[in-house]
């Protein structure tokens, strides 16, 4: 049987940079995020957004102005959940043609930013939540993008705390010193195979 392993964090938290360094060691991984993006690529997806937005989130090419989205659902949410419930269901008909693809596979990682507020934890074997302080996880981030602390903060308004998420995670691997946290996922997953 093929097991699916959740890979989720707060903003910031690391679970790109942890999920390539999965990916590195040779597994099949899932970007829930990645696929987000594709998905709000497509002409009908693109539609229904633009339509729950007033026809105000078109850029000049015809796709969608995800800064300007950003700024709309992070303060209202409402209309993130309704954005979430267009997005999410697209997503999860991608990931199932994802594990038919990759039906060989024993373990596939699954990295999303929402993992426990979509209730998509539901369906992994095992979760993996990637954690570091809040003023750490808000620094990095403004320096990535380039943004605010207001607009990171904004984020982070609309997530679960670490509490919360830790609650419900099966492994917590804080990733403050990379290499220490490299070496808690190479410990994980030598505990996955061998569950
Ligand atoms: C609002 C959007 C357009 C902003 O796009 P942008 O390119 O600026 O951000 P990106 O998608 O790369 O997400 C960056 C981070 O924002 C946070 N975030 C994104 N979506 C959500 C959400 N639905 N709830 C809470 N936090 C979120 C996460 O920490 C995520 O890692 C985009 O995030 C979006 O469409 N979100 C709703 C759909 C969704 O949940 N996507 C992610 C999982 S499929
Ligand atoms: N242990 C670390 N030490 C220093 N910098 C780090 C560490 N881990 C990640 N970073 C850097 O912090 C930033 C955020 O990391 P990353 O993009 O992996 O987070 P994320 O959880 O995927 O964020 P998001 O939720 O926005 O997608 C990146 O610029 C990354 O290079």
């Amino acid at each position: 049987m093929m097991k699916i392993i959740g890979v989720t964090g707060g903003i910031g938290s690391g679970k790109t940079t942890i999920i390539n360094y999965i990916k590195s060691k040779g597994f099949a991984v899932y970007i829930a995020d990645g696929a987000g993006r594709k998905v709000m690529q497509k002409r009908e997806i693109i539609q229904q957004i633009n339509q729950l937005f007033n026809d105000e989130v078109l850029l000049p090419d015809g796709f969608l102005d995800r800064s300007k989205i950003a700024s709309l659902v992070f303060n209202n949410n409402y209309l993130l959940q309704k954005l979430n419930n267009v997005v999410h269901p697209a997503v999860a008909l991608d990931f199932e043609e994802f594990k038919k693809e990759n039906a060989s596979e024993k373990v596939i990682f699954k990295e999303t930013a929402v993992l426990f507020e979509s209730g998509s934890y539901k369906e992994c074997d095992a979760t993996i939540l990637i954690t570091a302080p809040l003023e750490i996880r808000i620094k990095r981030v403004m320096q990535r993008d380039n943004i605010t602390k207001e607009q990171v903060e904004s984020r982070i308004k609309n997530q679960l705390s670490d509490d919360q998420k830790a609650a419900l995670a099966t492994y917590i691997v804080e990733n403050i010193d990379l290499k220490h946290a490299f070496k808690s996922i190479d410990d994980i997953i030598i505990k996955i195979l061998n569950n």
